[in-house]
């Protein structure tokens, strides 16, 4: 009988203390096999730290995260040999060369990568015999890409991986993500950069002030809780419909330009704005809508601290969405 492969990563009331701090409040997550998962929030939401208890570098306070069933604390060299981990603001060993330091990483992991090939793949190639000390921070961050490259590792973790990288850097590293995931590999990445999450990503995470407040599709998130601009043309256009449409729930801003009313409101409230048009004696011609961007997601997530109330929500509770309740 086949027995259903655990998860890559699964995190279950996850809470970190810092002394008086909270960087983590009790956080439950899956990430599923072959998935690329963007974990989003603003600087000090707790990303690192959720990562650095994924890789045993911090203990939790409360609660446990197990990588392909593996007890990240109780079995951290397990985890770690399947693993590859691009840390955020990493030193390198001074005196070492590029292709040292992937065989220090291929050494660790008791691995048979050709050193060279891994470079050249990150853009280093001819870079192989220079100390890496000296390397510009685009440079070291394309090296530390090589050594989590290192074993073909089943789940890379990527901490801010875009730091430093130019434009250039930054299509490698998706194209990077992209071909690691074509043979099978699971990503795991923090950022606060949404381009780039809204680029690779299946799923996106956002944490403010250490509360995952959403867990869904770049879709999804934009479907619940983005604030998008509704523009309705109406003929004829009473002039209290302004009035009409700012008195509604979840609507940030309505006015009138050029004969056609523009309201910036969350995407459940579309059909009340709709609605109140007419109630106030609009006929309504023709309307249109943008997507919500990720940018509007993200800053209805985060900009009152996470206010969210502590629960993870998808596009299908989106009620439970701050500031989208019907
Ligand atoms: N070792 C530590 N001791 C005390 N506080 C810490 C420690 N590490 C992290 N923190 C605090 O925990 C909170 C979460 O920090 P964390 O580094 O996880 O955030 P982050 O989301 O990764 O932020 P950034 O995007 O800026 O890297 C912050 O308030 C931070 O100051």
């Amino acid at each position: 009988m086949a027995t259903e492969s655990p998860p890559a990563v699964d995190i279950d009331g996850l809470h970190k203390q810092f002394g008086d701090l909270t960087a983590l409040r009790r956080i439950d997550l899956t990430v599923q096999r072959g998935e690329v998962f963007g974990f989003l929030g603003p600087n000090g939401a707790g990303k690192s730290t959720t990562i650095d208890c994924l890789l045993d570098y911090l203990r939790p306070t409360e609660g446990r995260v197990e990588v392909f069933g593996i007890d990240a604390q109780e079995e951290s060299g397990r985890v770690r040999q399947r693993v590859g981990v691009l840390p955020d603001g990493y030193n390198t060993f001074t005196e070492y060369t590029a292709r040292e330091h992937v065989e220090f990483a291929i050494e660790s992991k008791d691995a048979d990568d050709d050193p060279d090939a891994l470079l050249d793949r990150v853009g280093l190639a001819g870079e192989e015999e220079r100390v890496a000390d000296d390397f510009s921070k685009g440079m070291t961050q394309r090296l530390m890409l090589a050594m989590a490259l290192v074993g073909d590792p089943d789940l890379l973790v990527l901490d801010e991986p875009s730091t430093g990288l130019d434009p250039n850097g930054v299509r490698l590293m998706r194209e990077i993500v992209r071909e690691e995931t074509e043979r099978g590999a699971t990503v795991f990445f923090s950022s606060h950069i949404l381009d780039q999450v809204e680029r690779v990503s299946d799923r996106v995470g956002i944490l403010a002030d250490g509360e995952l407040v959403a867990v869904d599709s770049i879709e999804g998130l934009r479907g619940a809780g983005a604030v998008a601009e509704l523009t309705v043309h109406c003929d004829p256009l009473p002039t209290d419909s302004v009035g009409a449409v700012e008195a509604l729930p979840d609507v940030e801003s309505a006015k009138i330009e050029e004969g056609r009313l523009i309201t910036t409101c969350a995407g459940p409230a579309k059909v009340r704005v709709l609605d109140a048009l007419r109630d106030a004696g609009a006929t309504i011609q023709d309307f249109e809508s943008d997507a919500g961007s990720l940018e509007s997601v993200f800053a209805a997530y985060t900009d009152n601290g996470g206010d969210g109330g502590g629960t993870a929500t998808t596009s299908d509770d989106a009620a439970a969405v701050p500031g989208v309740a019907e």
